[in-house]
């Protein structure tokens, strides 16, 4: 019986824990998930750093990870360790589970190790209340014309219900969507569904570059975000829903300049 561990190494290096390390060092083999985020300061070298003796390093895409995990089992099978290192925690708006279900239906053990999530970091940073936020959504890159209307529909569903959104901004392996086109691309929908769910008076919280020595979190309206300049990917945007009075305060006082 072998171990596939899920370890999640927090949105940057100051966040990699120990028991992160430990994990890597107690496998055969680490693949490297590269591309279900991005950090400023993690990339596969990192842990070539972070890790003692011979361990063979696969850095993995999500064809590896998705449609050819057989890849993964096989090892399992023929008694190697592993472990899927990801950026930020391994589960947390990531497509890991199933690989978990069907190592655990061949036999093998797993374990998962949690990391600093950006959508913990977010959270916090954003001073709203945790217990105030609904679904979590991704806006996509438009493909073929066609401009995937999920995120307009959760961000209706969240604010019927004075809900907070977290939208998550979409990867691909040559570039990372910024805040300033996702808030085009809202407005796009809102264009399309007229269902006055984005106004360009709205407030948004975008973070950018979270965990790193240049974040930021900023409070603005959507007109002020779609012009302003957030710096460097990675990018993540807060919908509010209804504030409280003590929310709207925090927001005012220590988000907006
Ligand atoms: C699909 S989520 C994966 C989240 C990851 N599993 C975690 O727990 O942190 C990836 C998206 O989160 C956002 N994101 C991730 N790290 C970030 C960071 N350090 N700063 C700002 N946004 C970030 C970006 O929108 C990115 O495309």
């Amino acid at each position: 019986m072998s171990t596939l561990s899920l370890v999640g190494l927090g949105i940057s290096r100051k966040f990699i824990t120990q028991d992160a390390i430990d994990t890597l060092n107690s496998s055969d083999i680490i693949i490297f998930d590269k591309y279900t985020s991005r950090s400023c300061d993690i990339n596969i070298n990192t842990l070539r750093e972070l890790v003692k003796g011979e361990k063979t390093f696969i850095e993995a895409d999500r064809n590896l990870l998705e449609n050819n995990s057989k890849i993964i089992f096989d090892y399992l099978d023929r008694n190697y360790n592993l472990s899927i290192a990801s950026i930020g925690d391994p589960l947390i708006a990531t497509t890991h589970i199933s690989i978990l279900i069907e190592v655990k239906r061949r036999g093998h053990q797993i374990k998962i190790v949690p990391g600093v999530s950006v959508h913990c970091y977010i959270i916090s940073k954003s001073l709203l209340s945790s217990y105030k936020f609904g679904k979590s959504v991704t806006v996509t890159f438009p493909y073929d014309n066609f401009v995937d209307p999920a995120p307009y529909t959760v961000i209706k569903e969240n604010k019927e219900r004075g809900l907070h959104t977290i939208v998550y901004l979409d990867l691909k392996e040559d570039k990372a969507m910024t805040a300033n086109d996702a808030i085009q691309i809202l407005l796009q929908l809102e264009e399309k569904y007229k269902k006055n769910v984005i106004s360009k008076s709205d407030i948004v919280i975008v973070g950018a570059r979270l965990g790193c020595d240049d974040e930021k979190v900023i409070a603005l309206t959507i007109e002020e975000a779609l012009r302003f300049n957030f710096g460097s990917t990675p990018h993540i945007i807060i919908i509010p829903g209804n504030l409280h009075y003590m929310e709207a305060d925090a927001i005012k006082w220590l988000l907006m300049s």
